[in-house]
């Protein structure tokens, strides 16, 4: 919660401006009570001479009332602007700066959630209420300092039960607080799962279990109106509780006052303003432990909110890699997803800049894990990998994607044109692109559609095929001047004459260092390798150049005219 507090006064000028123009529409409100009552005295003692100047003087506070309104909800609004759009930007920054690994570990749904429904509950419970509660605070004290003036035997009334009217409601104020922390994280929770839902629309048509999603669903928006329907109820609970002990406060001033009008110690006028101010007391006590139990619920979301966005990688990341110079090396390098279950053994390998490596291997034996590893995805591994001999999990992020990009079979596409998602974003000239197209076998496409480069993509590039994506990636790299790219299974999306091409001419490619997860065992490729690395159960047992490895005849034999027979 403690970190709330940064948002709420960024804006510190605004936030008292906003104290300064509610307290001054709190006293508007109070002058006019006690107008009322001074009304009413000077026309039931018949004083003429101050006709003409009280209605002169209620005209001039129905205009302060008015400015003071205007001018109070004109600061509102742009302290409420100002505050949620820097919370919301900034919680957006702080989850873009998280690192790969860490930003899997939480469903995108829960960072949608938080920058949409529980920003939007901070600004109800916690901006808003904030200003009301100081507001009732100062029209409470004035209209208590008043009324001890008048009789103190009002204000020691007002005190017990006002008291009792606090402290009972707040007993239950608790559950409401844990209730509130569900409702939101059942609001968490329909978010992802109706993001998901929709990201698999084609497989749930597909496959016809339009059905059972909707069970999913329903489920889902049940839970979150059920946990509400709690909220509601715990708080309508405390409404009862606030309700009876502020008309017992009402109408106890009431007979009180009528009281003091009756043996005549207090005039009518008098008698109407205790009335109206007593107001000023009930409604607080009616309504603090609603307002004040909706501040302290948002506590919980603050938690919630600084466990996602704490970046893990800050205090260890120390080294820069400005530019990749010598090898990637893996030593002893051993790994797990899951207890009693090795993905990766004592892994032993060096990759030199500017070579060419592929790995191969049968279906699960760990090619992905091992370079989800040297992308950083996971960190609890044993032994070590070093990028020009700096530990990987202590290099600037920033540094360590400049240097080393992975294409993976899905490609993210921005609803663009080919030519943005290719320079995304940067600065390159039309005839850069065209050319980095062009070595990312791009060009047939690109000549084929009316607007070339600057044809757009569709949502997600719905409306390229897998292996137009996946050259776009490609591209990106290459404009990007990566200096050591990762293919996995990158190029199976595309036609074997396509995959051929493309990775003759990465392979042709001198200044870079180029690591290909492959399946598609072709000689004509393979010789072109500095080093197959050929791995099994997790463990590389193989490595070396391809007529190496066939003079072996030992497993990527096997594995080799296994799979040219298939063809
Ligand atoms: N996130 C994960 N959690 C648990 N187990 C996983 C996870 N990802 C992969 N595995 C398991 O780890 C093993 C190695 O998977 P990996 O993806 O590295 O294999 P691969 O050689 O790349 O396979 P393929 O050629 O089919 O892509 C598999 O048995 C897989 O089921």
């Amino acid at each position: 919660m403690k970190k709330l507090w940064k948002y709420i006064f960024k804006y510190k000028l605004l936030f008292f401006a906003r104290i300064m123009t509610i307290s001054l529409a709190a006293l508007s409100v109070i002058g006019f009570d006690f107008m009322m009552g001074f009304i009413v005295d000077i026309f039931s003692n018949g004083e003429k001479e101050k006709f003409i100047p009280i209605i002169l003087t209620s005209i001039a506070l129905i205009v302060i009332l008015f400015i003071t309104e205007y001018i109070d909800g004109y600061v509102m609004s742009s302290y409420i602007k100002n505050t949620v759009n820097y919370l919301r930007t900034d919680i957006f920054t702080k989850v873009l700066n998280k690192d790969i690994k860490d930003f899997a570990l939480d469903n995108s749904g829960k960072y949608i959630s938080i920058l949409y429904n529980d920003i939007k509950i901070i600004e109800d419970s916690l901006l808003n209420n904030i200003f009301l509660v100081i507001s009732s605070f100062i029209s409470f004290i004035i209209s208590l300092v008043f009324l001890f003036s008048i009789s103190p035997a009002i204000v020691l009334f007002i005190t017990v039960f006002g008291t009792l009217g606090f402290v009972i409601p707040n007993a239950l104020s608790k559950k409401l607080v844990i209730e509130r922390g569900n409702y939101s994280n059942n609001l968490e929770e329909i978010t992802s799962v109706t993001k998901d839902l929709f990201s698999g629309f084609e497989v749930i048509k597909g496959f016809n279990i339009g059905e059972k999603v909707n069970t999913i669903f329903k489920k889902s928006s049940n839970t979150v109106e059920t946990s509400k329907k709690k909220c509601s109820i715990l708080e309508s609970i405390i409404k009862g509780f606030s309700l009876s002990f502020s008309v017992t406060i009402y109408l106890g001033v009431l007979i009180l006052g009528g009281y003091l009008m009756y043996k005549g110690e207090i005039s009518v006028g008098t008698a109407i303003i205790i009335i109206q101010l007593s107001t000023h007391i009930v409604s607080p006590v009616k309504t603090s432990i609603s307002l004040i139990n909706q501040i302290k619920s948002v506590s919980l979301i603050a938690d919630k909110i600084d466990e996602l966005i704490y970046d893990s990688c800050e205090d260890i990341e120390k080294y820069q890699l400005p530019k990749f110079e010598s090898k990637i090396e893996f030593k002893n390098l051993s790994f797990s997803y899951t207890p009693n279950r090795k993905t990766l053994s004592n892994i032993n390998l060096t990759f030199e800049k500017n070579k060419k490596y592929a790995i191969v291997g049968e279906s699960g034996c760990g090619k992905s894990t091992l370079i989800k590893l040297l992308m950083r995805y996971y960190k609890e591994y044993d032994g070590e990998i070093l990028i020009d001999n700096k530990d990987l999990q202590e290099i600037i992020t920033h540094d360590l994607y400049k240097n080393m990009s992975m294409i993976q079979q899905n490609v993210f596409m921005f609803d663009e044109s080919i030519k943005e998602n290719v320079k995304l974003f940067a600065n390159y000239s039309d005839e850069e692109v065209l050319n980095i197209c062009e070595r990312s076998g791009l060009s047939n496409l690109i000549k084929s559609l009316p607007d070339g480069i600057n044809s757009l993509v569709g949502e997600n590039g719905n409306k390229l095929s897998g292996g137009e994506k996946q050259r776009i990636a490609i591209a990106r790299s290459l404009i990007n001047n990566t200096k050591i790219l990762i293919l996995d299974e990158s190029t199976s999306a595309l036609d074997n004459e396509t995959a051929y091409n493309l990775e003759n001419s990465l392979l042709n490619i001198d200044d870079l260092t180029l690591v290909v997860i492959t399946h598609k065992l072709i000689k004509n490729i393979l010789i072109r390798y500095d080093e197959i690395i050929v791995m099994k159960d997790g463990m590389i047992i193989e490595k070396g150049s391809f007529d190496e490895l066939i003079k072996l005849k030992k497993y990527f034999y096997s594995l080799y005219y296994l799979k040219n027979e298939e063809i």
